[in-house]
């Protein structure tokens, strides 16, 4: 009963399974997944022998005192609805769905609920978890959770107004960057003879370690152009060209998901 339920074995239900275990901060004796198709129950079934596989949605509920909601933003009031029945309200809700408010959840379901953020790159431990939990939830409740994101990265507490932007941020934002970086080896490639393959890897370890120095050295990112952009020089001639036209894409760009976020779940 005190074990970690988790409904949809998708990209994140299954991040957080293999990374939850991985990390030693559960067994498998302590989580239980299902998910619609036979066909991921029985792919979390080999990946993790030992592990409670339950064969419908009610069932976690029963089984479990934390239930992760990890099925799409769509299906998680459907999902709820679906398992409330057989609850007693003392479990805790999780939902990691983008879009899908606080005040809905609990109004379908009257305990203790946590709105929970992952980001994809949690897969290899680093990245944001942001955490925003409902007006129920205590503190035991809070910690247990909190302590699970934070076996598999980083752990931000937000307040649900800045969900939104944070998410954007955090968890859209290793596609939007993956998007930047494809875009980046592909103009460099085309406008060259350099293969496109060794354009993408030298694009991708640039991303890094340019990442990896802003956060070791401190240095804002105008710091970094300053160094890297010598008076007349070639970086320079870039950089002018992406601060003239990127304002714009960026705006244009966040206002796009934040008009998608608002209308994702319905
Ligand atoms: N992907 C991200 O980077 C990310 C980051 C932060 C938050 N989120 C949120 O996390 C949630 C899951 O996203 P995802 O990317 O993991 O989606 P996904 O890969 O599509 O996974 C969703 C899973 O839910 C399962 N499912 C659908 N309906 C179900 C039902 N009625 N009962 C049980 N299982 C059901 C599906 O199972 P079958 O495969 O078995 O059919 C599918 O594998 C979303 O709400 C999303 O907003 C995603
Ligand atoms: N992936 C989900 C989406 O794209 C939520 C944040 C990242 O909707």
């Amino acid at each position: 009963m005190n074990c970690i339920g988790v409904i949809g074995y998708g990209h994140m239900g299954s991040m957080l399974v293999n990374g939850f275990l991985s990390s030693g901060v559960l067994g498998v004796d302590e989580v239980v997944v299902t998910s619609r198709s036979q066909e991921s129950r029985d792919a979390c079934a080999a990946a993790w022998p030992g592990i409670g596989i339950a064969r419908a949605n009610r069932e976690i509920a029963r089984r479990c005192r934390t239930v992760i909601l990890a099925v799409r933003p769509q299906e998680t009031t459907e999902v709820l609805r679906e398992i409330v029945p057989g609850m007693d309200g003392d479990e805790h809700v999780v939902s990691l769905a983008a879009g899908v408010g606080l005040t809905e959840l609990e109004g379908l379901f009257s305990g203790s609920v946590t709105r929970a953020i992952p980001t994809i790159t949690s897969t290899i431990g680093q990245g944001t978890t942001l955490v925003c939990h409902g007006r129920q939830v205590g503190m035991h409740d809070a910690l247990r959770v909190e302590g699970l994101f934070s076996s598999i990265g980083n752990v931000m507490l937000v307040e649900e107004d800045e969900l939104p932007a944070a998410t954007i941020l955090s968890s859209c934002g290793p596609g939007l960057l993956a998007a930047v970086i494809e875009e980046l080896a592909g103009a460099t490639a085309r406008a060259s003879g350099l293969a496109p393959d060794r354009a993408l890897c030298l694009a991708t370890e640039t991303a890094a370690a340019t990442a990896a120095y802003l956060r070791e050295t401190g240095e804002t990112p105008g710091d970094l152009v300053g160094r890297v952009a010598t008076g007349g020089g070639v970086t320079e001639a870039g950089v002018k060209g992406l601060r003239e036209r990127l304002p714009q894409v960026f705006d244009e760009t966040v206002a796009a998901m934040l008009v998608r976020y608002g209308a994702v779940g319905k």
